[in-house]
């Protein structure tokens, strides 16, 4: 059942010695890689197409720090379908506590054509399947 205004939590993380900053706490910029690897891959998902590109990332409210040892989780949801654009929410937590530690209300990504440029993707609902990935992808 979704959850946090139906958002869902996919990838979970465990916060390494590798990404701290000078303060002990989570590097911010790891943290974007990672939405935005994230947000790449339920885009492909969404939409069918490994060739989408993130467009525009709205404010990021950095809500509260993450120490290392931490786990957190990524979770995002679709909120959008245009004509060629898929728009995103996210919002990184803290798995245990649930404490919010990242929130992004715009995250839009382009679904681009085999030219490179922004063609029509056809969908206007959220899949929870693999129903759009070509079948080459789903052939083990
Ligand atoms: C299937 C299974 C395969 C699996 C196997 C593959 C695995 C393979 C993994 C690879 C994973 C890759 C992960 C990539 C993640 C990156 O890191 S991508 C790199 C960073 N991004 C870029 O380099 C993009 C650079 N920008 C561009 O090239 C051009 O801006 C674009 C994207 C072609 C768009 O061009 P444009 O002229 O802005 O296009 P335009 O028609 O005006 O707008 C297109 C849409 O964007 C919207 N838009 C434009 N500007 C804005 C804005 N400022 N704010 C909001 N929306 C906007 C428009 O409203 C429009 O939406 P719709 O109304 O059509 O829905």
């Amino acid at each position: 059942m979704p959850e946090n205004g139906d958002i869902t939590f996919h990838t979970r993380k465990w916060v390494r010695p590798e990404d701290l900053n000078a303060n002990g706490t989570l590097f911010g910029g790891s943290l974007l890689r990672w939405i935005d690897e994230e947000a790449a891959i339920y885009a492909i998902v969404q939409l069918g197409n490994g060739r989408a590109v993130t467009k525009y990332m709205s404010e990021i409210n950095f809500v509260s720090s993450a120490q290392q040892g931490d786990l957190i989780e990524m979770g995002l949801t679709a909120t959008h379908f245009g004509r060629t654009s898929l728009t995103m929410r996210a919002e990184v937590r803290n798995m245990f506590t649930r404490r919010s530690i990242l929130t992004i209300d715009k995250l839009v990504f382009v679904n681009l054509g085999e030219d490179g440029q922004p063609a029509p993707h056809g969908y206007t609902e959220i899949t929870y399947e693999r129903d759009r990935v070509p079948r080459q992808h789903l052939e083990g």
